[in-house]
């Protein structure tokens, strides 16, 4: 039975830091426990601050990153380096500054790549890529330790929009077109290949994401707010500051 925690902390600037030192620790253990590890990167703010945050720890060099399978969980289907790509926004921040495995960094594809300007193709490369990777005899998904997810001020993870087609999307990667946030397509792992990873962290900071954080541990439907159809196998962890989590039940807060 997957377990739901609340984490709240005093500031933006402190949760991104505790959010950094707690998947360094994650993928040590991950590593200790099988000799790899897996993390899905999400875009935005918070995850911005989060990398930068890795970046300055000094534990991070306890992680043996030439050991770390580096995933997406959507991307805004834009050229390659677009500054407003996830893919961009996560090497700058963090990327480019670990010994990673340039074999084992895996982005979504970008819209000038060698699929051309066409997300539906560049959804099933992704599909294909991920199930290569996928563990023998499982599904078509590799092993992913901790899954990062923002949280829209709408209620939407990764790229799965409220009401949009894409929160019905039962293959685990696929192309988003008409997103109410721009750019308008993009590509996203769907909720079913998001809620086969072993730890979901859903951060988010700010009083703009409060009623959407509130309604989703309040139990929404996932089409209305995606946010609430998110659960990870072992665990779904919610790091929230203080502003964010205004709205959520006492029963689920344990402040910092
Ligand atoms: O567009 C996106 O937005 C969400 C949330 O971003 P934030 O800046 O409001 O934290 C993000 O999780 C997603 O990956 C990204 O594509």
């Amino acid at each position: 039975m997957s377990e739901t925690s609340v984490v709240v902390h005093a500031d933006p600037g402190v949760l991104a830091q505790a959010v950094a030192a707690r998947l360094i620790v994650r993928l040590i253990d991950a590593q200790a426990e099988r000799g790899h590890a897996g993390v899905v990167l999400t875009g935005g703010r918070v995850a911005s601050a989060v990398y930068r945050a890795i970046g300055e720890l000094p534990a991070r060099d306890a992680v043996d990153w030439s050991r770390v399978d580096v995933w997406w969980g959507d991307e805004r289907f834009l050229p390659a380096g677009h500054p407003d790509r996830n893919e961009t926004q996560a090497r700058e921040a963090l990327l480019d500054v670990l010994p990673l495995d340039p074999a084992r960094v895996h982005p979504m594809p970008a819209a000038d790549g060698p699929d051309g300007n066409d997300p539906e193709a560049a959804a099933a490369q992704y599909a294909a890529t991920l199930a290569t990777a996928a563990r023998p005899g499982t599904a078509a998904l590799p092993h992913f330790d901790v899954l990062l997810l923002g949280v829209g001020e709408d209620g939407h993870v990764a790229s799965v929009f409220p009401e949009h087609p894409v929160a019905y999307e039962t293959r685990p990667v696929s192309a988003v077109r008409g997103s109410p946030k721009p750019p308008p397509i993009r590509i996203t792992l769907t909720l079913p290949a998001v809620n086969t990873a072993d730890e979901v962290w859903l951060v988010a900071a700010g009083a703009d994401k409060s009623r959407a954080v509130g309604m989703a541990l309040a139990g929404a439907g996932p089409v209305q707010l995606p946010a609430a159809g998110v659960s990870g196998v072992g665990r779904t962890l919610w790091l929230l500051d203080r502003a964010a989590a205004v709205d959520v039940k006492p029963t689920f807060r344990s402040l910092r």
